[in-house]
């Protein structure tokens, strides 16, 4: 079990290396996270959804993503409420103050059968906390740290983030907040984003280890190296511009923005500078435009209307400028939204940007499954796949709206301009189509076309796994934790 003194101290990269890790070393190794608040979420092979990170994290076990891993995910609708993800499937929407009367007990089955079933299966589970477990107004219905660590028995990991500052005191302070069996199974502390000099350090790790009786079983430096990150909070961390870059690309921060992982591919391609843009914020004059997925799209349309950042697109637009729509983007792209029954917020109607002859209308059921398809533009038979994870049933009402693929309705983009939308996650990681659409741009800018030779993001995201199981190993002692018969 990974847990941390708080959130961002680096649990979720921690769980995927240690994964990498323990497969390098031949063991069958799965992810875990019983509880995951999110809204960056992956649409596994069977259909149903849990949270990206569990995702990434069983790529780097060498799995296909599975329900198992993550249980429960929580996504955030703001108004308070958070749409339920129980066991892949959305169950209703719940108040933070009816979430525990209402799901806790389901919840905490679930995460028992799941574990059951990953147990008969892998010899290691890895799991991940959330939060802190030493919150001690809501430990008695934290449903993911010590409860799962004290079911599994679990040697537990303590990680600190050492770059904020006051990580002793937050590695004594969490200890000390710990029920004594709870502390018991802590077998080691993590260190992780030290980026001062090593012997400096030596002095306070003495001091901890003596104080607290619990080994510091790793320091681990800042890692450059992006990583799908788990909620938006990390785009705020994401490095600066690239400034030799030939396009810039800018993505648009709704406030409920839903994964944000989709522009992964866009961030390691060389000669693209990806920024984001908040509500309000200049646009300036990139390339393309982006608008995301949106966990509650009529509402961040509002709030993009009110800031001026739809009147910005649209003088964009009519200059000549690219907008793009993944998903809830997609949407906000068309002429309406409709949701009469209210499944995403209030019930209404939007008026959306307009730029594609789109009507969307949000329905009951919410679609999540994986898509292959082909594509018909920008260049033809392109293999494209992709994950669908939506409410809203989108449909072309005039004849300037093309498909984009070979599949009908999963996007679309006018004729004569250059705008499109897809319902596809993940369609950037297609690496020849990717660059088909860049080369579009590149035209516009008189540059010269990239190679369509390029692997799925997928190659990328291994050969990075490796990098930072690599980085991670050499500092990294998990003897404490494993049973005797496996540390090799
Ligand atoms: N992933 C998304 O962007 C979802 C869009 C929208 N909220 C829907 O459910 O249809």
């Amino acid at each position: 079990m990974v847990v941390g003194t708080t959130s961002h101290a680096g649990k979720s990269l921690l769980t995927a290396a240690i994964c990498r890790i323990l497969k390098r070393q031949g063991y069958r190794v799965t992810p875990f996270k019983g509880q995951n608040m999110a809204l960056n979420a992956y649409a596994i092979a069977d259909g149903g959804e849990i949270g990206y990170a569990q995702a990434v994290q069983a790529w780097a076990a060498g799995l296909e993503p599975a329900i198992a891993m993550n249980p429960i995910l929580l996504k955030p609708q703001g108004d308070m409420t958070s749409q339920v993800i129980l066991e892949g499937k959305a169950v209703g929407r719940t108040r933070a103050a009816d979430y525990y009367r209402d799901y806790f007990e389901r919840g905490w089955q679930a995460i028992q059968r799941s574990l059951q079933q990953l147990a008969r299966h892998y010899e290691f589970v890895v799991c991940e906390g959330a939060g802190s477990p030493a919150e001690i107004n809501l430990k008695h219905r934290d449903l993911t740290n010590m409860r799962v660590a004290r079911y599994l028995n679990a040697p537990t990991l303590l990680v600190v983030d050492i770059d904020r500052g006051g990580a002793f005191a937050h590695v004594v302070g969490t200890l000390a907040l710990l029920d004594s069996d709870e502390r018991a199974l802590i077998k080691g502390v993590v260190i992780n984003k030290f980026r001062g000099q090593r012997s400096l350090l030596e002095s306070g790790i003495q001091w901890l280890e003596n104080y607290t009786g619990v080994p510091v079983v790793g320091v681990i430096p800042w890692l450059d190296r992006p990583f799908p990150a788990e909620d938006s909070l990390d785009l705020f961390e994401r490095r600066g511009r690239r400034r030799d870059a030939d396009l810039e690309i800018a993505v648009v921060r709704l406030p409920r923005i839903a994964n944000f992982t989709d522009f992964d591919p866009l961030v390691a391609e060389p000669s693209v500078s990806l920024r984001y843009v908040m509500p309000g914020e200049a646009i300036g004059q990139p390339d393309a435009v982006v608008i995301p997925g949106s966990k509650a799209t009529r509402s961040d349309l509002e709030t993009l209307r009110e800031r001026g950042t739809l009147a910005a697109l649209q003088s964009y637009a009519t200059a000549g400028g690219t907008v793009v729509g993944i998903c809830g983007g997609l949407q906000m792209l068309g002429r309406t939204i409709a949701d009469p029954h209210g499944f995403e917020g209030d019930a209404g109607t939007s008026e959306g940007l307009g730029l594609l002859p789109l009507e969307t209308a949000i329905a009951a059921e919410k679609l999540t499954q994986q898509r292959t398809t082909r594509s018909r533009w920008p260049l033809g038979e392109l293999p494209v796949e992709g994950y669908e994870i939506h409410q809203g049933r989108t449909a072309a009402i005039a004849p300037e709206c093309m498909q984009m693929f070979a599949d009908c309705d999963l996007g679309f983009v006018h004729a004569g301009r250059s705008h499109w939308g897809c319902y596809l996650h993940g369609v950037f990681e297609n690496g020849a189509w990717r660059r088909a659409w860049l080369n579009q741009l590149r035209l516009r800018r008189n540059l010269a076309p990239l190679s369509l030779e390029v692997p799925h993001y997928r190659q990328q995201r291994d050969a990075s796994f490796d990098a930072i199981a690599d980085a991670i190993d050499t500092h990294l002692d998990l003897t404490p934790l494993l049973p005797k018969h496996a540390a090799k």
